[in-house]
């Protein structure tokens, strides 16, 4: 079976698409810094898959080492590209941090795949792209707006060097635009793991629910939407790992005609901040300490997907509901409550 390069396997989404990988008989690697991850992530990974995968610590930003790896793997038919920083409150502080770090990490891969004919790539894209969409459903054809942040921008020109790259070489790529990834894998083994106080609104409540934060807000109830609070499509992180290994069938059948085809990976269901919540109080049984606060700056009111294309063309079929989302991303804050090792997370700083 074909070998997979899978970079920022570590992180949240690469170490549930590893799984998903070598439950359809890929062989894997790993190239992660552990700059933003902790490595006993692989030990999960190993435990639900019974492999172990092979871990090369190195900063892809650094030609030289990321050379090595191809080197020592002549036979690897393909990329996974997840490694990036993606905070993008830090991105706005640091930008210089963010485009050197996703758009170095980037070029310095590229130049492997060109020296060694690498010929599949699948690139992590956002659907913040579309920034404030004028519709709230877009579609892969939905031109994109200037993007709300410096981490938003390297997303943006990840994309158009990866489109050039293409078309001046003879790998197929594909870029997978992710809405709102959330929850966890079914065993507890592996689930993201927040650097600080969570950004992002499942692990913000999950931690709340826990007792790791006192309270959390809902920032603003006042949008135009149906309930006042801000509507995304949240997608289970499981569905999001399997639209990879179908990426890479679909590059592998040679079904790319186009050379760089987009993706957009969503429900297709708009959920609102306090639906969500309502989601979450259901299946835990916990009520939630939550206040309305204020609009939070730069969120985007409403964006949902048109996932018609992922499911046309990659056959992809996201099955998980909005309850399994909840159900798995609490089971997970429970398990991380009892194993300390995966809490050592923490051990590293924000740059
Ligand atoms: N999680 C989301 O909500 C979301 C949404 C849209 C897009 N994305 C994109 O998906 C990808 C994966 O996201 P995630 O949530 O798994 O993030 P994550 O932070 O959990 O994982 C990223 C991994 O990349 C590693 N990494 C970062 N820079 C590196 C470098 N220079 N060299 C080697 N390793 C490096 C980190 O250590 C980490 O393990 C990212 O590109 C992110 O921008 C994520
Ligand atoms: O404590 C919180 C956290 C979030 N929210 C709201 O919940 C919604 C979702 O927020 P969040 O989970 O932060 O997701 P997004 O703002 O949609 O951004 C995420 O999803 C984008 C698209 O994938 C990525 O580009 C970003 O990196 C990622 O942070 C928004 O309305 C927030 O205002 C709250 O009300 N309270």
């Amino acid at each position: 079976m074909a070998k997979i390069l899978v970079t920022g396997g570590c992180g949240y989404i690469g170490s549930h698409t590893i799984v998903d990988l070598i439950e359809n008989g890929y062989e894997v690697i790993c190239v992660d810094n552990n700059s933003r991850s902790n490595p006993a992530v692989l030990e999960g990974v190993q435990k639900i898959t019974g492999k172990t995968v092979k871990n090369y610590k190195v900063d892809l930003c650094n030609f030289d080492d990321t050379f090595a790896i191809f080197q020592e793997n002549e036979d690897i038919s393909g990329i996974i590209h997840f490694a990036a920083y993606k905070a993008v409150g830090e991105s706005v502080e640091k930008p210089l941090l963010y485009f050197e770090n996703n758009l170095y990490s980037l070029i310095s891969l590229l130049k492997c795949v060109q020296e060694f004919s690498i010929p599949w790539f699948v690139f992590s894209s956002s659907c913040t792209v579309y920034g404030e969409p004028d519709q709230q459903m877009v579609t892969e054809e939905t031109p994109p707006k200037p993007a709300a942040s410096p981490y938003g921008y390297t997303k943006q020109m990840g994309e158009q060097i990866l489109g050039e790259f293409q078309k001046a070489s003879k790998t197929q790529a594909i870029l997978l635009r992710y809405f709102n990834p959330v929850g966890a894998h079914p065993s507890g083994l592996i689930g993201e793991l927040p650097i600080g106080k969570p950004q992002n609104l499942v692990p913000a409540i999950t931690q709340t629910a826990i007792g790791k934060l006192p309270k959390m807000m809902v920032f603003g109830d006042d949008y135009p939407t149906r309930d006042g609070s801000c509507v995304r499509d949240y997608i289970h992180v499981c569905d999001i790992a399997h639209a990879h290994t179908l990426a890479i069938k679909y590059l592998q059948k040679g079904h790319n005609a186009a050379g760089c085809e987009v993706f957009n990976l969503g429900t297709g269901n708009g959920v609102t901040v306090l639906e969500a919540i309502k989601a979450f109080e259901k299946v835990s049984g916990v009520k939630l300490n939550y206040e309305i606060g204020p609009r939070r700056p730069g969120d985007i009111m409403a964006i949902y997907a048109n996932n018609d294309k992922a499911k046309m063309r990659l056959g992809w079929n996201p099955e998980r509901t909005l309850e399994e989302m909840m159900s798995t991303a609490w089971n997970w804050e429970l398990k991380l409550k009892q194993d300390s090792s995966l809490h050592e997370n923490s051990n590293f700083q924000m740059n």
